[in-house]
């Protein structure tokens, strides 16, 4: 079986972080594993408390992992702090695991701070060139290129200078923009689209954890990296399709093991264009 860690921060009411994470990769069939960078007391609607990991025991929960077990793919999603940050960077160098997608999480879909502003700098020249794929959504893409986006040219623009920051591919994702849901895909010499129906649901707790997760699924079990980011386009607007009323804001996705396992029978088209 294939075995894939999520690096990340904790959701206790099991929309996105860890738990997402968990969920995703439980639905691909691989085997999931989860070193916590900080909990987080949050809901569906707010966050109402943040507590970091010791940094030292983000290396431990890290070692324990590695020392033990052969890890096919990392997702790394919320990191607070610088001190987390060098934390993390300083084991993926030790380690050198294959295939880390990094889902440079900044807030919550409630505007809630999740990454602490100062630490933009340390996230871009720590922990982003270690990242094989980068997945910032549009707000995301706008800090770390330092540009106003407003169309799909600035997307790409951004999707460029995230490039030259030392990860190997980006995926600039749409989910802020309006129109379809189109993310590009940028692997520094051709953008590659992948374009779906938007789905009128405020039900969108986790889907860039969920997207993301479901990205290392697809590679840990061998996918190229195009594959496994339509595979995982499908996934994700699957899950938003079926996403749960459940909180009183923005209910989580739906990990529907069987709508994956059967071919996504109800799920989604996915245009892909270059
Ligand atoms: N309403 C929607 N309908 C269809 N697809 C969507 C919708 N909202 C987001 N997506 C898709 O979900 C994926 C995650 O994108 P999004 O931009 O929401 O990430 P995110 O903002 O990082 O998520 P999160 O808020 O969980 O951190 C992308 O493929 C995006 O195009
Ligand atoms: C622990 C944790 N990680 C990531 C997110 C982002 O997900 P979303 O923006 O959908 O709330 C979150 N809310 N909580």
């Amino acid at each position: 079986m294939k075995k894939v860690l999520t690096i990340a921060g904790s959701d206790c009411s099991g929309g996105a972080g860890i738990q997402a994470d968990l969920k995703t990769f439980s639905a691909h069939g691989v085997f999931g594993m989860s070193v916590i960078v900080s909990v987080v007391a949050e809901n569906t609607s707010r966050v109402i408390d943040i507590q970091d990991v010791r940094p030292d025991m983000i290396e431990k929960q890290i070692d324990a992992v590695f020392e033990d077990i052969d890890v096919d793919a990392v997702k790394i999603g919320m990191l607070s702090q610088p001190d987390c940050m060098e934390a993390v960077a300083g084991k993926l160098k030790q380690y050198a695991p294959a295939n880390i997608v990094l889902d440079p999480v900044m807030y919550a879909k409630n505007g809630c701070p999740l990454m602490n502003p100062d630490a933009i700098d340390t996230l871009i020249e720590k922990v982003i060139p270690f990242a094989n794929l980068l997945t910032p959504n549009i707000p995301e893409a706008e800090k770390i290129a330092g540009m106003s986006i407003h169309n799909v040219e600035d997307m790409k623009k951004s999707a460029e200078a995230i490039y030259r920051m030392g990860c190997k591919n980006v995926l600039v994702k749409g989910g802020h923009a309006s129109g379809s849901a189109l993310d590009i895909l940028f692997d520094g010499e051709r953008f590659y689209t992948f374009d779906a129906q938007r789905i009128d649901t405020k039900n969108t707790h986790g889907t860039g954890c969920t997207y993301s997760a479901a990205i290392a699924s697809n590679l840990a079990l061998g996918c190229s990296l195009q594959e496994a980011v339509h595979r995982a386009k499908e996934y994700i607007t699957t899950a938003i399709r079926h996403s749960l009323a459940i909180g009183k804001g923005h209910g989580p996705t739906h990990h529907f093991y069987e709508l994956y396992q059967n071919g996504l029978k109800n799920g989604a088209e996915i245009n892909n264009g270059q």
